[in-house]
């Protein structure tokens, strides 16, 4: 027989039986789901098809609620038991009940924990279906070539995370992920949005992957049932006429609930929305024209305006006000601080965090110990690869390198951005010339490679440059075709596909594999191309105001200093400022001379 109840508890001795007519009523006020109730007692044998017709007969929620109470008080002591543990155990589903839980001090008998309970609640299948398609959507790293992907897990490396004030004085070091959502470094209460910023390649979508994975395994230490990722700049590729609600947000780029027809799930997400946590990838991807403080108030989830009108009523708490959001942006970029709740810069890899990711790529120790004395031997190249993007280029083009040339070593002398491009080039160029059969024996070194390549590198940077001017790094096939390159092209490596939910449409969609490399590309077909003259070159540098200082991650390399400052010298349009550092590297002598203004960057 189920007891209820422990020895010292008001109900002890009451039996579940006795128990369902005590609380009649505040079970027929709080059970709104009834179907999880009968699948679980139909599985188990205590009723059959023909009561649940009976049941479902009746008009109400209510009223199905008290006609399972009759039925499972007819059926005996054991049926009310289980009942009981049904609503015990779809936590979800009838979470209100957890109050009257504490109340009756719940101790399931013996006989009832061993009757598994199955939960069809739409809330609890939503949460497992989130988890399962976030997990199957974060297992792998993004990789170096389409065929090549790595999983997350072996290759994801942990990088430094400091802590910020509002004014920008440090508060010390994270020392584990599970503190990015915790109380350290909140210095302000009434905001919500967790700002995670840092140079690019630094390391921040990485970072936001973990966490998505860490949640799908369970492994995040937080109470958040519901996780929902965006990429800040799909609210850019809307129409202007483009109207969409919080809800439809939510589900549509995400996942949509199964089986719900009353809602329950957004239900629940409005009543609990400390349970949802969202990350919103790349905040200075966004092109926007309006500014924070004039952003129409949407306060009704269900209305629909434009879609970015729903991210910033999100981000400022004026949506699902409550729900925990986790912004990134690159250093420098302009958010208001009155929506920030506590800010983490990501500061890359530290000597020690090196030694482990380069131990994760060259598991072999003879091989890792070559890799070190090289960096050991240049501070330049150990001080581009504390940035994650550029460790990861260079270990790749590296291992590729040397299992093409005999003893290959990096450039020992001050290696800067281009060098690296370069050699990835160089390594995605040689994979395609080789597979053509393209390269003798003899012609297989650089030159050789690159010139065999020319046409395809000619392509890519054309479509790079074309890219950048019209402000869009998202290609159609289409474009990607008419720059001259074909499908297999497509597999070298310098493109990648974009995720399903960029709201480009249906068709695959390509994005270089990082900006920098765009950046670098662009630069690379303004050299290149015979037709364009000087003064095309200069137009780039008049799209930015250059600034003195700089926050690029790289400027050690350019003979500047790397320290983070208060004010964002790129603006908005930083890539244009990539492609010009990338030309300054190669022209600064012949362009400085024709360009007065540029004399700072001497
Ligand atoms: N923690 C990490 N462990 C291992 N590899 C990492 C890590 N962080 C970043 N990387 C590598 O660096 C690359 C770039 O990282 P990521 O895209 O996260 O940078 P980002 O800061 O978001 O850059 P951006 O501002 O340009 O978007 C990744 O594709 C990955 O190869």
């Amino acid at each position: 027989m189920g007891s209820v109840g422990k020895d010292s508890a008001p109900e002890a001795s009451v039996t579940s039986l006795r128990l369902l007519t005590l609380h009649r009523e505040i079970l027929v006020e709080q059970v709104k789901n009834t179907q999880c109730i009968l699948d679980n007692l139909r599985i188990n044998g205590y009723i059959c098809n023909e009561d649940i017709e009976i049941i479902h007969r009746a008009a109400t929620k209510a009223d199905q609620v008290r006609k399972i109470l009759e039925l499972v008080q007819s059926k005996g002591e054991e049926a009310c038991a289980y009942f009981i543990h049904i609503l015990h155990e779809a936590y979800d589903a009838y979470i209100d009940l957890r109050p009257w839980f504490n109340t009756i001090q719940y101790m399931p008998a013996d006989f009832v924990r061993e009757i598994p309970v199955i939960n069809t609640d739409p809330i609890s299948k939503y949460i497992e279906k989130l988890r399962q398609e976030l997990g199957r959507d974060t297992q792998f790293l993004t990789s170096y070539s389409q065929q090549e992907d790595t999983l997350l897990e072996e290759l994801y490396t942990d990088t430094q995370m400091e802590m910020m004030n509002d004014k920008g004085e440090s508060l010390g070091y994270l020392e584990n992920l599970d503190e990015i959502l915790g109380e350290q470094g909140v210095f302000n209460q009434q905001a919500e949005t967790i700002f995670i910023t840092g140079d690019a390649g630094v390391g921040k979508s990485v970072l936001l992957q973990k966490l998505q994975n860490l949640w799908s395994k369970r492994e995040l230490n937080t109470e958040t049932k519901f996780f929902f990722k965006f990429r800040c700049r799909m609210f850019s590729a809307f129409k202007d006429t483009d109207k969409i609600s919080m809800k439809d947000l939510i589900f549509k780029y995400n996942c949509y609930p199964d089986g719900d027809p009353d809602s329950e799930v957004f239900n629940y997400i409005l009543r609990f929305p400390q349970t949802v946590l969202f990350t919103f990838d790349g905040y200075d991807e966004l092109q926007m024209d309006f500014d924070m403080d004039s952003v129409p108030e949407v306060v009704s989830p269900e209305e629909s305006t434009h879609p970015l009108l729903v991210l910033m009523n999100l981000l400022c708490g004026k949506l699902l006000r409550g729900s925990c959001k986790i912004l990134t942006a690159r250093t420098g970029t302009d958010i208001q601080s009155r929506i920030i709740q506590k800010k983490v810069v990501l500061r890359g890899f530290s000597p020690d965090h090196l030694k482990k990711y380069m131990a994760r790529h060259f598991p072999m120790q003879e091989q890792r110990a070559v890799v070190s004395v090289q960096l050991d031997a240049s501070p330049h190249l150990c001080g581009l690869c504390s940035i994650p993007l550029f460790s990861w280029i260079i270990f790749k083009t590296f291992k590729h390198l040397q299992s093409v040339y005999d003893n290959f070593e990096l450039p020992d002398s001050c290696i800067t951005l281009t060098n690296v491009f370069l050699l990835l080039s160089e390594v995605f160029l040689g994979r395609k010339t080789k597979k053509q059969g393209l390269l003798k024996r003899s012609m297989s070194c650089t030159a050789g490679i690159f010139k065999a390549g020319l046409k395809m590198l000619t392509a890519f940077a054309k479509l790079a440059l074309f890219g950048l001017e019209k402000g869009s790094f998202i290609y159609s096939l289409e474009e990607v075709m008419s720059c001259g390159l074909n499908e297999e092209d497509l597999q070298v490596g310098f493109l990648r596909p974009v995720s399903h939910y960029d709201a480009c449409g249906g068709t695959t969609t390509f994005e270089f594999l990082h900006l920098t490399l765009q950046a670098f590309l662009a630069a690379f077909s303004l050299v290149l191309d015979s037709y364009i003259t000087p003064e095309g070159i200069l137009r780039f540098f008049a799209k930015c105001e250059y600034n003195k200082t700089s926050h690029l991650p790289c400027l050690s390399c350019f003979g500047r200093s790397s320290h983070p400052r208060d004010t964002d010298p790129f603006q908005t349009n930083e890539h244009f400022q990539f492609t010009n550092l990338f030309l300054c590297a190669k022209h600064v002598a012949q362009i400085i001379e024709e360009c007065p203004h540029l004399k700072t960057l001497k």
